[in-house]
């Protein structure tokens, strides 16, 4: 994992958040972090596993010593162009373990981020396609459903990115990103079963002007789902996990083209989201998989070309 180097190839780059200035640069000093230096020093990840974690963080020019000292680091990848009509496919079912997404999909990017965190950039191999101009056979050799995610593991695929998540989580070596407290396994479910409702909520907006109390009140769940295990950590069950790993995508959508197009910041009255922001931005696994905010936010106002 250590020889991974920083290349970022097409649009497939991690960019810092829209909201904030571009601090840095590319020549990065790059060393690993322990799993419970995960997320600053002070929050730890007592969850089942204690193998070490590979955290990337970009450094950046102004910054307290602790903040510093969790956001400098390491493992980053050479990303894979996206595979067309033209491309011949991969050698399905030869036992290479296979992540099929498309840089753009926020449901891929749940299962490519959890990959990340798990530290399984040599074990789970990203294979990117253009949705755009699908190869023909990936609905007829991997997934006949013809959606990104899927994964391709032990001769069999299977699709659904919560599904997956959880999958890579217990089926696979690194970190668990699941807790063990009943409580929070608990608001996890919760959490998980809001997704699409919250996901639907702020979409409502889109096609409409203004933002409307459907979409004010699904940030304001969110807001107060992350009051819930404040004590423990900013996230929403204290500790990073994979309910944050469901959520970051959309928020990293949403986030920007409402304020682009409707003037409206999600952050804004909500201190607990803010923070949370801030915090997974932090975190280089995700870091990773971010696109442009400006590419997602014109992709977003062609697919809801409404009122704005
Ligand atoms: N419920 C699925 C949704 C996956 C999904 O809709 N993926 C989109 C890309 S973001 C897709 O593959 N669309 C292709 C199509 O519908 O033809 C999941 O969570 O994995």
């Amino acid at each position: 994992m250590d020889a991974l180097k920083v290349v970022s190839y097409g649009s497939a780059t991690s960019y810092p958040d829209i909201s904030r200035p571009i601090f840095g640069d590319k020549n990065l000093a790059k060393h690993s972090i322990p799993c419970n230096s995960l997320i600053k020093n002070k929050f730890s990840i007592p969850f089942r596993s204690s193998r070490p974690f590979h955290l990337n963080t970009r450094r950046r020019n102004s910054m307290s010593a602790s903040t510093m000292a969790a956001s400098i680091t390491s493992v980053e990848e050479a990303l894979p162009p996206a595979l067309d009509s033209s491309s011949d496919p991969p050698a399905i079912f030869d036992g290479t373990t296979r992540l099929y997404i498309s840089y753009t999909c926020p449901y891929a990017q749940r299962v490519w981020i959890t990959r990340n965190c798990k530290g399984l950039q040599d074990k789970i191999k990203l294979v990117p396609i253009d949705l755009q101009n699908r190869p023909a056979w990936y609905k007829e050799k991997v997934y006949s459903a013809n959606k990104v995610p899927s994964l391709e593991h032990n001769n069999e695929i299977r699709g659904e990115s919560l599904d997956l998540i959880k999958y890579i989580d217990s089926h696979f070596e690194g970190p668990s990103l699941f807790p063990s407290d009943p409580a929070k396994k608990e608001f996890a479910d919760e959490l998980f079963s809001y997704t699409d409702s919250f996901g639907r909520a702020v979409i409502s907006s889109f096609k409409e002007e203004g933002v409307n109390e459907e979409t004010v009140a699904a940030f304001d769940y969110l807001e107060t789902a992350l009051s819930k295990f404040s004590d423990d950590g900013p996230f929403f069950l204290g500790q990073f996990s994979l309910v944050d790993i469901a959520y970051a995508p959309f928020i990293e959508r949403f986030k920007p083209f409402l304020l682009d197009v409707k003037n409206y910041d999600i952050t804004s009255g909500r201190p607990k989201l803010a923070a949370w922001i801030e915090e997974m931005n932090q975190i280089e696994a995700y870091q990773q998989t971010r696109q442009d905010p400006m590419e997602l936010v014109e992709i977003y106002k062609k697919r809801f070309p409404a009122k704005f």
